[in-house]
């Protein structure tokens, strides 16, 4: 009957989710561990660097995050529910070659600098910095290395379940089904409003991050921005700027070093090129330029037209209402001068 074929789907759910989480002896391995300070990590800086972090590591300056925002207090998260939230969201990411936990980190510590050392914080409630660290932890969750126009042309499942914002949306899908499993909700002590409030910011704060939605939400901000309307309380006017920082944090990579920078673009030229390889070989169609592996060369060029069109725009109208993030403006102008070197150069 069907409500026989109900239980047994949620059951295989449940057991897919069992798998899906961190397994005990991981959880009470990093419980028992002793977690170092921020400045350890040099998590207040916009210039933080993962590469020498082990991946026992970037679980501990995770937890660090929340633990110097006092998170776990104020909302009561049990220290045990934290650990297995943070091992199961790192489980739930693959192993592709930028879209991955270290690149979720990244973007996680980039929105906790902006807060703090960005003095953004006073424009936050408590609530508001959960739900965006937990945005940006589970923001790309279970990326497969491919776009949203991949899963449409390929006709992939997703694509059937959700026609926009295609990953975003189950990128968000995966942050409930880890928070829905056994001893991994780290909600589970907010009341029913504040639960409600954190999971709309939470969704609202992870579909947009894709990059198509950028443009509607950059001018809609340069509006609110220009008529002086700096209420950011009302509820609109905060959803617009938790979007803008979400993409703000989503491509800092391009304010980093400039080592850090080349080494992480190349990474995302890899990605970039796998899906490449398979449009050509699996859908015998020629990839965009920036996927075609034969253009390699022209990939510097397109850094420069990445940081013209999308990152220096962003980040100066941020800079312009909150100086205090001006680091990550002029990061993004010095490896400007790099990438325009390197075009030249070809
Ligand atoms: C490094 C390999 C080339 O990388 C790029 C090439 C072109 C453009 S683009 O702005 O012209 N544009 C973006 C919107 N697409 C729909 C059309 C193409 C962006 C990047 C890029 N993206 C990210 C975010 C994942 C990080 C990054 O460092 N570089
Ligand atoms: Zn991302």
């Amino acid at each position: 009957s069907a409500c026989k074929l109900m239980a047994k789907q949620k059951v295989a759910l449940e057991c897919l989710s069992y798998h899906a989480t961190a397994s005990i002896d991981d959880t009470i391995k990093l419980t028992q561990d002793t977690i170092p300070s921020a400045e350890t990590y040099n998590l207040y800086s916009f210039k933080f660097i993962d590469f020498d972090l082990s991946d026992d590591d970037t679980c501990k300056a995770t937890i660090r995050m929340f633990l110097q925002c006092n998170l776990v207090q104020q909302f009561q998260i049990p220290y045990h529910v934290l650990c297995k939230w943070v091992l199961s969201v790192r489980k739930n990411y693959r192993p592709v070659k930028y879209h991955n936990w270290r690149h979720a980190l990244n973007v996680a510590q980039t929105m906790f600098a902006m807060l703090k050392t960005g003095k953004m914080e006073r424009f936050m409630s408590d609530l508001e910095i959960l739900g965006l660290l937990v945005a940006c932890l589970c923001h790309d969750l279970d990326h497969r290395g491919t776009n949203n126009a991949f899963q449409t042309k390929t006709e992939s499942p997703l694509a059937i379940l959700y026609t926009t914002s295609t990953m975003e949306h189950h990128h968000f899908d995966q942050c409930v089904m880890i928070l829905n499993s056994d001893g991994n909700n780290i909600f589970q002590a907010l009341s029913p409003e504040d639960y409600r409030s954190v999971m709309k910011l939470v969704e609202n704060s992870i579909l947009s991050t894709d990059l198509a939605m950028y443009f509607k939400k950059k001018n809609r901000f340069m509006e609110v921005v220009e008529n002086g309307e700096f209420d950011w309380q009302s509820e609109e006017k905060k959803a617009l700027l938790c979007g803008i920082l979400m993409t703000a944090c989503d491509v800092s990579a391009i304010a980093k070093p400039w080592e850090v920078q080349h080494k992480m673009a190349k990474l995302v030229a890899d990605e970039f090129f796998d899906q490449g390889d398979l449009e050509k070989l699996q859908l015998n169609q020629q990839p965009m330029a920036m996927m075609d592996r034969e253009k390699k060369d022209e990939l510097p060029q397109m850094q420069v037209e990445f940081i013209d069109v999308i990152c220096l725009p962003l980040y100066k109208v941020l800079c312009d209402t909150f100086p205090w993030i001006m680091p990550l403006y002029e990061g993004t102008l010095e490896n400007r001068k790099h990438w325009k070197d390197l075009a030249e150069k070809v």
